[in-house]
């Protein structure tokens, strides 16, 4: 991204992007609700059109390429609700009715359905991916009999069988449980191992699900980047409190970084007695 604003009415959304991440590396996102994480991402997909600057994506020049090429080779996991009825207005990526091997199946033809018929390498791989993501034992369940967590890695799975280049993960782990979102966490740190190595943009609020080992991280303020680096240098603690505007801790251990927020702007001085 060179110099990337966003203007929609009289709010500037992104105000000056500059950055850029190389093939096959890790960057994670951080930044506080509303700083501009997700639009950064529609940028990137080519779904929202910036006001100013230049993007590139998979050596692709937005503007000067088709867009929904590009799309094929990208492969997006939120963690909005995306499994359910098929209809217009449901919104729903994937149909709930669906075994999870047949789910996983439809990341090859982009439906939300059945339509076509996998070949069996492609039922193969899709077997294989859910073991990755630890799904092993379910592949003939309902996606709507899976527990949340296990719809969410289901989810990846089929975000990830087609082998996309690039990967947006933008708040993966919303609503999983501590062993839900640990074993989503580690189904991500093997896809860091993968060959080839996918790119990956990781959008998170919490700055224990970035690996230690990332190749970047950039926060998020107000539109800007107001910081982006290896983890050590921007996961300190003078770096976070200012993005999120409270004094926080940041500690490293068990290869990963941990916050603890020490004051609130909005606490208020106890009392003595
Ligand atoms: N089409 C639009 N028109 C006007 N404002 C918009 C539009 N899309 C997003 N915004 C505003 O831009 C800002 C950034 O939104 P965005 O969804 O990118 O934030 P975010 O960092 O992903 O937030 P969160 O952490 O809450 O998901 C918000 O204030 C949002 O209301």
């Amino acid at each position: 991204m060179e110099d990337v604003r966003l203007r929609r009415g009289d709010t500037l959304i992104l105000d000056g992007l500059n950055a850029r991440i190389n093939a096959g590396e890790t960057v994670a996102l951080l930044g506080a609700n509303g700083c501009g994480k997700t639009t950064l991402s529609r940028v990137l997909l080519g779904q929202m059109w910036p006001t100013d600057g230049r993007v590139q994506v998979l050596g692709k020049t937005l503007g000067r390429t088709d867009v929904r090429a590009l799309r094929r080779r990208i492969s997006v996991v939120n963690g909005a609700t995306s499994i359910g009825p098929v209809g217009v207005s449901s919104g729903a990526i994937v149909d709930a009715r669906l075994d999870a091997v047949a789910a996983v199946c439809t990341g090859y033809f982009a439906t939300v359905g059945r339509y076509d018929r996998p070949t069996d390498a492609q039922r193969a791989a899709a077997v294989d991916l859910l073991r990755v993501v630890g799904l092993g034992h379910r592949l003939e369940h309902r996606l709507s009999s899976l527990s949340t967590g296990e719809q969410r890695r289901a989810v990846l799975a089929r975000a990830l069988v087609t082998e996309p280049e690039l990967v947006i993960l933008d708040e993966p782990t919303a609503g999983l449980d501590l062993p839900g979102r640990e074993r989503l966490l580690a189904a991500l740190a093997d896809l860091r191992n993968a060959r080839p190595r996918p790119t990956v943009l990781l959008i998170t609020h919490h700055v224990e699900e970035i690996p230690g080992d990332a190749d970047g991280v950039w926060l998020m303020r107000s539109g800007r980047l107001t910081h982006a680096g290896p983890p050590a240098d921007v996961l300190t603690s003078e770096a976070l409190s200012t993005t999120f505007g409270c004094d926080v801790r940041v500690t490293f251990e068990h290869g990963r970084y941990w916050v603890q927020v020490a004051a609130t702007p909005w606490d208020r001085p106890r009392s003595r007695d």
